[in-house]
């Protein structure tokens, strides 16, 4: 008989209101799931239906209105600001829809942010695996480049390879292939289909695009902000025809 998965980041009833009585929205309805050790698990859904309040949260990036969230076995609801941000600078890399790079920092500044802000330089073998991000990312001629003189699309690969460059155990990816043309956007998926497989690396995805999460090893269904669905690896068209009917139904 297999194992359980043990779960990397885990959430419990939790809950995220927006706004007062006559005007508020829940973006969470009592969520409970959890992200196995060493998965690459998509999470689809109409918008609206609450996938990036979930990440934000799981990440620890924001906070819960009710309801519990750990990473690996601490729990991050309550914990203060200064152990939860030693926590995702070591544990966890997360690329943001709108990128979050820094200004004044070009590409390999940018990549190496992690870095710096555990006040520490890159061993010989991680240099070599950002290298290796920045060839498989296509960003080889642009390392000098500042974010301002980068396309939507490289911006994009830049926030990926900084998420993974230091191979952080869980990386949550929120529309990691919005702003990438297919051929690009097929590069990207195999990278994290790679971090999870060769370097066992758990990889949380938001899409809306079927194709991206027919890549993954499990797809999360979201619909206002409950948990409707939760399925093994499936195709393009299969996930498309459930993400229609939630639509449907909404
Ligand atoms: N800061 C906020 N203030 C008020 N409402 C918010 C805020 N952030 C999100 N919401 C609301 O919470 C709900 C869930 O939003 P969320 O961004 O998590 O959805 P999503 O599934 O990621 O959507 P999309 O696919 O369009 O990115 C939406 O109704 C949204 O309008």
């Amino acid at each position: 008989m297999s194992q359980p998965l043990r779960a990397i980041a885990r959430v419990e009833q939790l809950s995220k209101h927006y706004g007062s009585e006559q005007a508020r929205v829940t973006a969470l309805d009592a969520v409970t799931l959890s992200f196995a050790a060493g998965q690459f698990t998509a999470v689809m859904g109409p918008s609206g239906s609450g996938k990036s309040t979930l990440m934000h949260i799981a990440a620890g990036l924001d906070s819960a209105s009710s309801g519990r969230a750990w990473i690996g076995s601490t729990e991050i609801t309550g914990l203060g600001d200064d152990e939860l941000t030693v926590l995702r600078r070591r544990e966890v890399g997360f690329v943001f829809q709108s990128f979050n790079l820094v200004p004044t920092l070009d590409v390999r500044g940018n990549i190496l942010l992690p870095f710096d802000l555990d006040g520490r330089t890159p061993t010989a073998a991680e240099t070599a695996w950002i290298d290796e991000l920045i060839a498989r990312l296509g960003l080889r001629d642009r390392t000098a480049h500042r974010p301002h003189e980068l396309s939507g699309g490289q911006k994009q690969r830049v926030a990926i390879a900084r998420a993974l460059a230091t191979r952080p155990t869980l990386v949550f990816a929120d529309e990691p292939t919005g702003a990438l043309d297919s051929a690009t956007s097929r590069d990207v998926l195999r990278l994290l289909q790679d971090a999870s497989r060769d370097f066992g690396q758990s990889i949380a995805m938001v899409t809306h695009d079927p194709v991206a999460a027919a890549h993954a090893d499990r797809v999360l269904f979201l619909a206002d902000g409950r948990l409707v669905r939760d399925s093994g690896p499936a195709s393009a068209a299969e996930l498309s025809g459930i993400v229609l009917g939630l639509e449907d139904a909404s």
